[in-house]
C-alpha cells in the first residue's frame, strides 16, 4: 500500500492528554494534524480547513461524537468519519455506521499501529472514491464528447462529432444557420436537431423545399396570401413566414429559389416584416432562419442561383454535413439501425450483417449518402428472408454485378477515372465476350488489381491486402518486383 503523505486530520476529544497521545501516535506519519476539544470546535476547523480524517470521542458534554460526524456526512461526505469508542458502546456504533455516518471505528484504549493502519486504510479509500469519481466523470465527458447518436442522427464518427457540437452551440442562439452537403447527409435532420434544442422547440419547425414548389406559388407558400390576389386565391391563406412566428423556418434548397423572391426573403430576414402576395399590410413575425443546399454555395453566387448579399446574411453558423463515405464505421451503425427499426416495420426477423455484407457497406462509395444506404436496408428486409442480410442481396439492390466487387469500393469513381482503361478493365467486368487480342499478360491483370486497391486504400498496403485476400508481406513482395533494379 503506498504511503500517504501531507493529509490533513482532525483529532476530536474532550481530554486533552487523549488529544496529545493520538497527535503523538500519528506524528511520526507526518499527516498535519489537527485537534478539537469539542464539536464545535471541530465544526469551526472544518469550515476553515479541507479536512480529509475526523477520528472523534463519542462521549463529548457539548456534542457527542454521533452528533458531530452526523453534521460531517451531511456538510463534507467526502471527510472520512472515524469514532472512538468503548467496547460497551457496540449497538449504537453499528448502527451509526449501518446510516453511513461512520465510516470505521477504534476501540478505546486503542493500539497505536491499529490507529495507523485504520487512518491509512481510510485515507485509501477516500482516493479510491475520489479516483473513481474522477473516472466516472471523464466517462461522462468522453460519452458527451463521442456521441453515436445525436438527436435523430446515428454515428460515432469524428466527422460527425464536430457536426454535433456545432449544432449545440448554435441552437440556442438566434443566429441564423446555412447549413451545406450533398443530398440525403441529413441536412433536414440538423435543421430539425436545431430547433428541438433551440429555446424556439414549443413553437413548430416550418420546412419548405424550395426545388418542389414551382416559383410561381412559392411567394404565396413563404408569405401567405389573400383572398383574390391570383387565380385560385379563393380564400386568405397564411404562408409559413406566419405558421413558424416564435419559431424556425428551414428553407432547403435555398438556391433553387428564383432570384426576385430571394430579395424580398433578404427584406423579410433584415426586418423580421413581410406582406402577403396582394395585401398592403406590413405584418411582423420572430422567426429564426436555417437554410440549406447541395450546392456550393459559391459556386451558386458565381452561377447567378444565388444571391451574394443573401448568403452572407444566412451564413451567420456554417454547418458542412460530411459525404456518408467520409464516416469511419458510421454507415455500418445506420445499417443496423435501419434493419432493426425496418424489421420490425415489415415484421421480419433480421439480427445483423453478413461479415462480407458488413465490408461492403463500410466500402462502398454510397453517392446517395444517408438516403441511399437507408433506402438499400429497407429493400433488403422486405426482398429477402433473416436471419442474415447477405453480401449478394444488398449487391442485387445495388444492382452490382457479382464479379463488380472489385469496383465496389470508396473512391471506385476516380479509381476509374484515374486508372488507364484497359482491355483488362472490361474483362475483369465481364462486360466484354474475350478476343484475342483483348487477352492481357496475367501479371499484368494481378499488377492492375494491386493499383486499384491501393488506390481505393490510399497506399495503405495493409488495408489493401486485405481487400486482395492476400497477406502484406506477399503484397510488398510483388509490389518490390515492380520496382527497377537500383
Ligand atoms: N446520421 C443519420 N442517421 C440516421 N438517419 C439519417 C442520418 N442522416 C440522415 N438520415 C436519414 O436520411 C434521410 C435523408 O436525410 P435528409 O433529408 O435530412 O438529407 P438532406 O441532406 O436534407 O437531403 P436533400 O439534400 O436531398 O434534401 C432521412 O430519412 C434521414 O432521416
Amino acid at each position: 500500500m503506498d504511503n500517504i503523505t501531507g493529509l490533513n486530520i482532525l483529532l476530536v476529544d474532550d481530554e486533552p492528554h487523549i488529544l496529545r497521545s493520538l497527535s503523538r501516535a500519528l506524528r511520526s506519519e507526518q499527516y498535519h494534524i489537527h485537534t478539537a476539544e469539542s464539536g464545535p470546535a471541530a465544526l469551526e476547523i472544518l469550515a476553515n480547513e479541507s479536512i480529509d480524517v475526523v477520528v472523534t470521542d463519542k462521549n463529548m458534554p457539548e456534542m457527542t461524537g454521533n452528533e458531530l460526524l452526523a453534521i460531517i456526512a451531511d456538510q463534507y461526505p467526502d471527510t472520512i468519519r472515524i469514532m472512538l469508542t468503548a467496547f460497551t458502546e457496540q449497538a449504537a456504533l453499528i448502527d451509526a455506521i449501518n446510516q453511513g455516518k461512520v465510516w470505521g471505528y477504534m476501540q478505546k484504549p486503542w493500539d497505536n499501529d491499529n490507529l495507523r493502519i485504520t487512518i491509512e486504510q481510510a485515507l485509501q479509500t477516500k482516493m479510491l472514491i475520489a479516483e473513481r469519481n474522477m473516472l466516472r466523470a471523464s466517462l461522462k465527458r468522453y460519452k458527451r464528447e463521442h456521441r453515436s447518436q445525436f438527436q435523430r442522427f446515428i454515428g460515432s464518427s469524428l466527422a460527425m462529432q464536430v457536426v454535433y457540437k456545432c449544432i449545440d452551440k448554435a441552437a440556442p442562439s438566434r443566429a441564423n444557420v446555412f447549413i451545406t452537403g450533398p443530398s440525403g447527409t441529413g441536412k433536414e435532420l440538423a435543421a430539425e436537431a436545431i430547433h428541438n434544442l433551440s429555446p424556439r422547440h414549443n413553437k413548430d419547425l416550418i420546412c419548405i423545399n424550395c426545388a418542389a414548389i414551382p416559383s410561381e406559388l412559392m411567394e404565396s407558400e413563404i408569405f401567405g396570401h389573400v383572398k383574390g390576389a391570383f387565380s385560385g386565391a379563393t380564400n386568405n391563406r397564411d404562408g409559413a413566414a406566419t405558421l413558424a412566428d416564435g419559431g424556425t423556418l428551414f428553407l432547403d434548397e435555398i438556391g433553387e429559389m428564383d432570384m426576385a423572391l430571394q430579395a424580398k426573403i433578404l427584406r423579410f430576414i433584415q426586418t423580421g416584416t413581410f406582406q402577403r402576395v396582394g395585401s398592403g399590410k406590413v405584418e411582423t413575425v420572430d422567426v429564426r432562419f436555417v437554410c440549406a443546399t447541395n450546392r456550393n454555395p459559391l459556386e451558386a453566387i458565381e452561377q447567378q442561383l444565388l444571391r451574394e448579399d443573401l448568403f452572407y446574411r444566412l451564413n451567420v453558423i456554417a454547418i458542412d454535413m460530411p459525404a456518408l463515405s467520409d464516416r469511419d464505421q458510421d454507415p455500418l451503425q445506420i445499417a443496423l439501425f435501419y434493419l432493426n427499426k425496418f424489421s420490425e416495420i415489415e415484421n421480419k426477423l433480421f439480427v445483423g450483417f453478413s461479415k462480407r455484407a458488413e465490408q461492403l457497406i463500410l466500402n462502398y462509395a454510397w453517392p446517395g449518402n444517408v438516403r441511399q444506404l437507408e433506402n438499400l436496408i429497407h429493400s433488403a428486409v422486405v426482398m429477402s428472408d433473416g436471419p442474415m442480410v447477405s453480401e449478394e442481396t444488398l449487391m442485387q439492390q445495388l444492382h452490382l454485378k457479382p464479379n463488380e466487387d472489385l469496383f465496389r469500393a470508396k473512391n471506385v469513381a476516380s479509381a476509374k477515372n484515374t486508372l488507364p482503361t484497359t482491355t483488362a478493365d472490361t474483362t475483369l467486368n465481364g462486360n466484354a465476350s474475350p478476343m484475342i487480342n483483348s487477352i492481357v499478360p496475367l501479371s499484368e491483370v494481378e499488377r492492375i488489381a494491386i493499383e486499384q486497391a491501393l488506390l481505393v486504400c490510399e497506399d495503405n498496403v495493409v488495408k489493401a491486402a486485405g481487400l486482395l485476400e492476400v497477406s502484406p508481406s506477399t503484397l510488398y513482395r510483388k509490389i518490390q518486383k515492380w520496382e527497377p533494379s537500383p
